[in-house]
């Protein structure tokens, strides 16, 4: 590892990474930093969680001119949730060297933030519906950007956001220079990297998987209508601290939050649907463990850095190796270790094998627990638990009471009482999941039908890999199938709608 010192960087900006904690660069920023810095185009890829944000970002602090008023810099991501992330960690990486950083995005009153633009700012950080409606109102003006980055590039592609990129970069000049990281590399980003870089540097992390090895990963299969109860069981016997659950759908997420919580778990959901005070204040609650599950479409699959998610179930098999990619690397971030759980129907397991073939990495079977099993699970953290109170050992207003109770009853059965009513038990309480249809069977995908933003534009690569992918053929018969089929789709962070439409079609945008 090498230490930031060693990487040309100036006093400021070492002062606000020392603030933040950094001490080593991570790989990925150690490889691209030098090249960022001397304004060349960068393509990066690195697993989730290893510091790709401040890889961009600390290249693009460093040049930022402090006495120049312009936007010297432009960020783009698919999410209001990472949006506002990026430039918080902007923020405190430019915070010693005072570099002014706004964030626009959707579901914000748009008068407020152009007050805010005219205080003139260096940075801004967007999601792409509103950078271009700023544009439109010539509240924003970016014909002195010499940055641009573009997050999670492929996600936006996916999204149908591919019209409003090109019309902002008509707006950046050409002689920019790009930043493009990833944890995953679909032909599609390649597209991009094509269309909007010059002679980028390619780095890439060398790893055996692509997901991170510190994330232990299980399948468990299961028929559609067992999951939720097989659901509660395994949580049951995980007890995860922080978990976040994926669901296919808005309405599985509504259903699932709410099952979960009728059921006792401290759940919420997030989705593209709810409004912006919702999701934010979901999200606050989750980062201040609040919340003990967080429901999500893939709207918080990407990019979001939430510390301490210990799990991540993926109750629906994501449709493509990529959103698996991203999904679990919502655990096991920094150099923490994680657990990721995916459920997948019999009919789905062809969908397993090629996130499988993706990710290098062999996911291990997972028995569904028995009832009792989860049980036993319950009781063993109960007991812990009352330990860990006799450890502690701050029981004096209590031991008058406790010898009041043996005067009567038997200690065992007091001690077993108190297990009890600590343990949460097998609960029968009827709840709704309404069947998800599976995903179409694997051998009508062959032929290239990778549906998910699968547009004649080549917004994805084609689900089969190693020469399972055929021509484009299917692509779009597949898209139109399951943009009819798949509600609300997964276009979720640009807040409804389906993401499959062709760019001429109106859709609800991220703003
Ligand atoms: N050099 C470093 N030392 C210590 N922590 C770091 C360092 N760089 C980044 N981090 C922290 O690691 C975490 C993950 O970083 P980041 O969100 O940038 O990952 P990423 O590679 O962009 O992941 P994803 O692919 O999921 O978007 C963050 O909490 C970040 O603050
Ligand atoms: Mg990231």
């Amino acid at each position: 590892m090498t230490n930031f010192s060693e990487l040309n960087i100036s006093e400021s900006t070492l002062r606000s990474l020392k603030r933040m904690g950094f001490e080593e660069a991570t790989p990925i920023q150690e490889g691209t930093i030098k090249f960022a810095l001397e304004g060349r185009d960068v393509l990066g890829q690195a697993q989730t969680g290893t510091g790709k944000t401040a890889a961009f970002g600390i290249p693009l602090i460093e040049n930022i001119d402090p006495k120049n008023p312009n936007i010297q810099a432009l960020i783009i991501a698919p999410t209001r949730e990472l949006a506002i992330q990026v430039s918080e960690e902007l923020y405190k990486i430019g915070y010693d060297k005072r570099v002014k950083l706004l964030s626009v995005y959707g579901g914000q009153e748009i008068g407020r933030q152009i007050r805010a633009l005219k205080n003139k700012p260096q940075i801004i950080v967007g999601t792409p519906g509103r950078i271009q409606d700023h544009i439109n109102r010539h509240t924003l003006k970016l014909d002195q950007v010499q940055t641009l980055v573009l997050d999670e590039a492929d996600e936006m592609l996916n999204m149908g956001f591919i019209d409003d990129i090109n019309a902002i970069l008509e707006n950046v000049p050409d002689t920019r220079q790009t930043l493009l990281f990833s944890a995953t590399m679909p032909p599609a980003i390649r597209k991009i990297a094509n269309t909007f870089m010059k002679n980028p540097e390619e780095v890439k992390i060398k790893s055996k998987e692509m997901t991170v090895e510190n994330i232990e990963q299980f399948f468990v299969k299961a028929q559609e209508r067992e999951k939720f109860d097989v659901l509660t069981r395994i949580l049951n016997v995980h007890q995860p601290e922080l978990a976040i659950i994926f669901g296919r759908t808005k309405r599985r997420v509504d259903e699932l939050s709410q099952a979960l919580s009728i059921r006792g778990y401290v759940a919420e959901g997030i989705h593209g649907d709810l409004s912006q005070a919702k999701r934010m204040s979901v999200l606050r609650q989750f980062k201040e463990n609040k919340i003990d599950i967080l429901v999500a479409t893939d709207v918080a699959a990407r990019g979001l850095d939430i510390s301490g998610v210990t799990h991540v179930y993926n109750f629906d098999i994501p449709q493509d190796p990529e959103s698996y990619v991203h999904r679990i690397g919502r655990t096991g971030r920094a150099g923490k270790s994680g657990l990721a759980v995916t459920f997948v129907t019999p009919r789905e397991m062809g969908y397993l094998r090629i996130v499988e073939e993706t990710t290098k990495k062999r996911m291990t079977p997972l028995r569904p627990p028995s009832e009792s099993e989860a049980l036993v699970g319950q009781q063993k953290v109960a007991m812990e638990k009352l330990i860990e109170i006799v450890q502690a050992n701050d029981l004096n207003e209590y031991r008058i009471l406790a010898n009041e109770l043996l005067e009567e009853h038997n200690a065992v059965d007091l001690v077993a009482a108190a297990i009890k009513s600590m343990t949460k038990e097998p609960d029968e309480t009827p709840v709704t999941i309404s069947e998800e249809r599976p995903l179409p069977a694997r051998k009508e995908r062959s032929g290239g039908g990778r549906s998910r933003g699968g547009d004649s534009r080549g917004g994805r690569r084609d689900f089969g890999r190693g020469g399972r992918s055929g021509g484009g053929g299917a692509r779009r018969d597949g898209a139109r199938r399951d943009g009819g089929r798949r509600e609300g789709g997964r276009k979720e962070g640009g807040g409804g709608g389906d993401r499959r439409r062709s760019s001429s079609t109106p859709r609800r945008r991220e703003d």
